[in-house]
C-alpha cells in the first residue's frame, strides 16, 4: 500500500467472550475473528458464534476461521459471518464454493511461492500471511521474516503471526500491509483477551500510520 492516506485495517482474532468482542469494537477494530476449528485453544462452537456475532455492530466485519473443515459446518456458520478465513489446505474451488467472500491464509514455509499462491487463489479478497510451524496450522505467536513479502504481490496482504503492541508499528512500516491480524499478542491467557493490550495495539497502528502520513506530506 503506497498511498499515505491508506488506513491499515485491524483484525482481532480468536474472540471467545462477549466482553472481548465489546472491547475490540470499542477500541476500533475493523474485523473480529472467530475460530471454528476445534483444535484451537480459542475454538468456539456454533451456538457461541451466534451469540458473539449478534453483538457486532454494522461496519465491523465478522470473520470465521476454518482449518480443513466440513462444508456443511461452514455453510451453517456463514449465517453469522461476513467473511471466511481458510487456514488449512483448502483448494481455491473449495474456498469459492460458499456464499461469502473469503481470505486464504498461507503459512510462510521456506519454499512457499507467494506469487504462485496469489495466482492460484485469485478469488480471495486477500492473502493472510502467518508464520510456519510444522505442528500447528496457525496462531503460533511467532513472527516470520517480513522481507520475504514481495511489494508487487497481486493480492492485498493481511499480515499476521506474532504481532504485538510492541512490534506492530515496525511491521506496518516494513510491509505496508492492507491489514494486520493479531490473536496471542492481545491476550492475557489463551482465548482471553486483555482490553488494555487491544487498546494499545490499535493505538500503535494509528500512530504508525499517522507518523507515516506526516512524513510523506
Ligand atoms: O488462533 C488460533 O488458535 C488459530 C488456530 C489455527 C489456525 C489459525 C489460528 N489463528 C490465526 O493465526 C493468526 C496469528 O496468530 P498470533 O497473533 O500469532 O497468535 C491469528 O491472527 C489468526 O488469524
Amino acid at each position: 500500500m503506497s498511498n499515505p492516506l491508506h488506513r491499515t485495517r485491524v483484525k482481532i482474532c480468536g474472540l471467545t467472550r462477549p466482553e472481548d468482542v465489546d472491547a475490540a469494537v470499542a477500541a476500533g477494530a475493523d474485523a473480529l475473528g472467530f475460530v471454528l476449528w476445534p483444535g484451537s485453544k480459542r475454538a468456539i462452537d456454533e451456538a457461541r458464534l451466534a451469540e458473539l456475532a449478534a453483538r457486532v455492530p454494522a461496519f465491523v466485519t465478522r470473520v470465521g476461521l476454518f482449518v480443513d473443515q466440513e462444508a456443511s459446518l461452514i455453510e451453517r456458520a456463514s449465517a453469522h459471518l461476513d467473511l471466511l478465513q481458510f487456514h488449512g489446505d483448502e483448494s481455491p474451488a473449495f474456498c469459492a464454493s460458499f456464499t461469502r467472500p473469503w481470505l486464504k491464509a498461507l503459512r510462510m514455509r521456506d519454499d512457499l511461492d507467494l506469487h504462485a499462491m496469489a495466482e492460484a487463489y485469485q478469488g480471495a479478497q486477500a492473502l493472510l500471511l502467518d508464520a510456519y510451524r510444522p505442528d500447528m496450522p496457525g496462531g503460533t505467536g511467532k513472527t516470520f521474516d517480513w522481507s520475504r513479502i514481495p511489494a508487487n504481490l497481486a493480492k492485498p496482504v493481511i499480515l499476521a503471526g506474532g504481532l504485538t503492541p510492541a512490534n506492530v508499528a515496525q511491521a506496518i512500516r516494513a510491509v505496508r500491509p492492507f491489514a494486520v491480524d493479531v490473536s496471542g499478542g492481545v491476550e492475557r491467557a489463551p482465548g482471553i483477551k486483555d482490553p488494555h493490550r487491544i487498546d494499545d495495539f490499535l493505538r500503535q497502528v494509528f500512530l504508525a500510520q499517522s507518523t507515516d502520513f506526516l512524513d510523506k506530506t
